[in-house]
């Protein structure tokens, strides 16, 4: 039998141990046959084990070379793609009729990036069930007005339904990381307009929350924003972003969008 390889740091790498959350997971994701389901970083195939035994579409993104032979060994009719997960083309893997479910017990260092990928290329995904760092997880699925409330909360909020579905002790991984963790359940189902601009959205969120105990009027005049004349919106931009609902946030966009000369789009 082949030796476990050393776990990784860089990669993230805090394996589940524990059969009773693996088994918990699996049931919270509900796999249909039929599913096309993409696994974020298998490793050592904990979740995979029990995914090929329930779908016959399943597809492994692993960076790490070092486990790739014992997953082909262990889960033959799985394709395995030995790559780095932020560099995939999602489109390329899905089908227009049979989106993508992706779930993954993900490394938390690319966690951002990771939702950020799954959000830009959300006509590719029905659903994700990921692990995430606790601390994360409640930023995600915090309201206004709260301290956790940022930009991850609004982004996610906006463009997908998000819930926090159960907290994980630290014990039940190996290595044992000092956080605890949390399984979120993401829904790629909500509609944006077809020309809705992504990008402005985001960069108008992340201006927003620049200087978070300042008013928006001054976080956005400190921004790529600045300049702009907010006249109808006064009563909005005198509020501080942590205030804003997701709405507020959206008439804001519409606002800027229609502001901004046609040659900086
Ligand atoms: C937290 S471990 C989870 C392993 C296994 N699924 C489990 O639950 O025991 C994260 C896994 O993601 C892999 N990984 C890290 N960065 C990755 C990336 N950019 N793309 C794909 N896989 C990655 C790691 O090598 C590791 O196998």
């Amino acid at each position: 039998m082949k030796e476990n390889p050393r776990p990784l740091k860089r990669f993230g790498q805090n394996y589940l141990k524990d059969k009773n959350i693996i088994e918990k997971i699996i049931e919270e994701f509900g796999v249909k046959e039929g599913d096309k389901i993409i696994e974020i970083g298998p490793g050592r195939g904990a979740l995979t084990e029990i995914l090929y035994q329930r779908t016959d579409d399943l597809t492994l993104v692993e960076i790490d070379k070092r486990v790739i032979e014992t997953l082909k060994e262990n889960f033959p009719n799985a394709k395995i793609i030995n790559r780095d997960f932020l560099k995939l083309n999602l489109s390329e893997l899905s089908a227009p009729d049979n989106k993508l479910r992706v779930i993954g017990n993900i490394p938390y260092n690319i966690t951002s990036p990771i939702l950020f990928k799954l959000i830009e290329e959300r006509e590719s995904v029905s659903d994700a069930l990921l692990m995430v760092q606790y601390e994360v997880a409640k930023r995600i699925t915090s309201t206004p007005g709260t301290k956790d409330y940022g930009i991850l909360s609004v982004i996610m909020n906006f463009f997908t339904d998000v819930k926090l579905c159960f907290k994980i002790s630290p014990n039940v991984f190996y290595p044992k990381p000092k956080v605890h963790s949390a399984i979120i359940k993401i829904k790629f189902n909500k509609i944006t307009a077809e020309d809705f601009d992504d990008r402005l959205f985001i960069d108008i969120v992340k201006a927003a929350f620049g200087k978070r105990r300042k008013t928006l009027r001054n976080s956005l005049a400190g921004s790529m924003f600045k300049g702009i004349e907010f006249g109808v919106l006064d009563d909005l931009i005198a509020k501080r972003a942590e205030e804003l609902s997701i709405e507020e946030f959206l008439k804001l966009y519409n606002f800027i969008q229609n502001a901004k000369p046609a040659s900086t789009r």
